[in-house]
C-alpha cells in the first residue's frame, strides 16, 4: 500500500543535505518513505492526500520525557511562580502518587501522554523511569516505559528516598535495582546536581549501566555550573540534557566531542549532544540554556520537552521551537533541526535505511521512517511567527495516519 502526499508547499527534510524544497511531493510506503522530489514529478501511488499547500516537516523526536508518573504538582509550580526556587526535592511529592497507582493506571496514564504528544507531530520519544525508586517501582516503571515508549531510559539516580544513605542508594541502583530494569531500557541517566547526585556517585552509577550494555545519559548543569558536563564527555555519553549553567570549559569540551564527526556525511565518531530543554527553563526560570554559543560552537544541539509534572509539565515540542527562536536566536531550520534530527542523533536513530532493517528518525529521506508533520500553515516559520497556535494539521507515524 502507498501513499502520494502532494501540494506540499515547503518540504523541510532535515537531512543530511539540509534541503528545503518547494512545491514537493512524497510517496510514503508501509512504515518506509519510498520517494520525495517535486510534485510535477511525482510517481503514481494507490492512495493520494492532497496537503493543499502546507508545510511538511519530520515529525518531532523528543528525546527527554518523564511520561511514567501519577499526581501533579501545581502547588509547588504556583508557589515557584510567587518566587519560590525549584528543588530535587519536589521529586518526592510525584513518587509517593506514583508508588499508588496501579499497574493499569499508571500504564493508561503515560499512554495518554503519548496520545497527546502524537496529536502535537511527535513521532518518536524517548522516556525515563525515575519516580519508584525501589527494585520493585523502577522496574516497573522500565517495563510499562518499553511498552509505551520508543526507547527507555533507567533513571534510578533521580533522587536519594528520604531515610537512605546515599551510599547505600547507589548502590543498590548499581546492583539490582540495574539487573531487574536492564531487560527493559537502552539507556541509563542520572541526575548530577546539588542535592540530587554528587559527581562520584554519578560516576559510579554510569560506569555500572555502561558496563551493564547501557548507552549513557546525563542530567546535568541545569541549578548551577557542575560537574555534569565534565562527566558526560569523559564517560562518552549520548547526550547531556539540561545546560543551563555551562562555563567556557564545558562548551569547549563539547565542542571536543564532535571533532570526528562529518555532519555532511553523518559518519566518523560521534559526541555528545548537548540537549536543551526550554519549557522546563520557563518553568522554573533559569536561564534559557545557551543554545546559540553551541552551535556556533560546533556542538550538535537537541531540543527536547522534558515533559514531567515538576519542571515542565508540557509536551509541546512546537512551544520548544517558538521559544529557541524567539529567544534563543535560532533559526528556524535550527530549530526545528533541534527537535528532529539532534533528537534523532541524541538517541543514535539518525542513521539506518531498508538495508540494516533500522530506520532513522527525524529527517524525511528515502528509506527512512515515514514520520512526518503536516503544517497548518504555508512554511515551517509559521511556528514561531505564529507561537502557541495549533498548527499541527496531519501526522503519519511509521507510515500510520495518527492524525
Ligand atoms: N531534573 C531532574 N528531573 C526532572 C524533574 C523531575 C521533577 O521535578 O519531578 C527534570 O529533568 O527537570
Ligand atoms: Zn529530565
Amino acid at each position: 500500500m502507498s501513499t502520494l502526499i502532494t501540494n506540499i508547499a515547503e518540504l523541510m527534510t532535515q537531512d543530511l543535505e539540509h534541503r528545503v524544497l518547494k512545491d514537493a511531493a512524497v510517496v510514503v510506503e508501509g512504515e518506509r518513505i519510498a520517494w520525495i522530489g517535486s510534485a510535477a514529478s511525482a510517481p503514481a501511488a494507490d492512495d493520494a492526500v492532497d496537503a493543499g499547500g502546507r508545510a511538511m516537516l519530520p515529525g518531532w523526536v523528543d528525546s527527554h520525557t518523564h511520561l511514567l508518573f501519577a499526581g501533579d504538582r501545581t502547588a509547588e509550580f504556583e508557589a515557584r511562580m510567587a518566587g519560590e526556587s525549584y528543588s530535587a526535592g519536589g521529586i518526592a511529592v510525584t513518587v509517593d502518587a506514583t508508588r499508588a497507582t496501579s499497574d493499569f493506571d499508571l500504564t493508561r496514564l503515560a499512554l495518554g501522554r503519548v496520545a497527546e504528544a502524537v496529536s502535537q507531530g511527535t513521532t518518536y520519544l524517548e522516556t525515563k523511569t525515575g519516580y519508584g525508586l525501589t527494585v520493585e517501582e523502577e522496574a516497573r516503571s522500565a517495563r510499562i516505559a518499553s511498552t509505551v515508549a520508543d526507547q527507555a531510559t533507567y533513571l534510578g539516580a533521580h533522587l536519594v528516598p528520604a531515610g537512605m544513605d546515599a551510599g547505600e542508594y547507589t548502590d543498590l541502583v548499581c546492583g539490582p535495582m540495574l539487573a531487574a530494569v536492564r531487560p527493559f531500557v537502552q539507556w541509563a541517566d542520572v541526575f548530577c546536581e546539588t542535592g540530587a547526585f554528587t559527581e562520584e556517585q554519578s560516576r559510579r552509577v554510569l560506569a555500572a549501566c555502561r558496563d551493564a550494555g547501557l548507552g549513557l545519559r546525563v542530567h546535568g548543569n541545569q541549578l548551577g555550573e557542575g560537574p555534569g558536563v565534565r562527566l558526560a564527555v569523559e564517560l562518552g555519553a549520548a547526550s547531556v540534557d539540561h545546560v543551563n549553567h555551562l562555563s567556557g570549559a564545558d562548551v569547549e569540551a563539547l565542542a571536543g566531542t564532535w571533532s570526528g564527526w562529518d555532519a555532511t556525511s553523518g559518519t566518523g565518531e560521534r559526541g555528545t549532544v548537548a540537549t536543551c530543554l526550554p519549557a522546563c527553563d520557563l518553568s522554573t526560570r533559569q536561564p534559557l540554556a545557551p543554545a546559540r554559543a553551541l552551535l556556533d560552537t560546533g556542538v550538535q544541539v537537541a531540543l527536547a520537552s522534558n515533559c514531567n509534572p515538576g519542571t515542565s509539565y508540557t509536551s509541546s515540542m512546537a512551544y520548544c521551537v517558538a521559544t529557541a527562536v524567539l529567544q534563543m536566536r535560532l533559526s528556524v531550520h535550527e530549530a526545528v533541526r533541534a527537535a528532529t534530527y539532534g533528537g534523532a542523533l541524541a538517541l543514535h536513530k539518525d542513521q539506518g535505511a531498508d538495508a540494516d532493517g533500522e530506520r532513522a528518525v527525524g529527517s524525511i529521506a528515502v528509506g527512512h521512517r515515514a514520520d512526518l508533520h503536516v503544517l497548518n500553515a504555508p512554511s515551517a516559520t509559521h511556528l514561531a511567527y505564529r507561537p502557541g497556535m495549533p498548527l499541527t494539521y496531519a501526522v503519519w507515524r511509521a507510515g500510520v495516519r495518527e492524525r
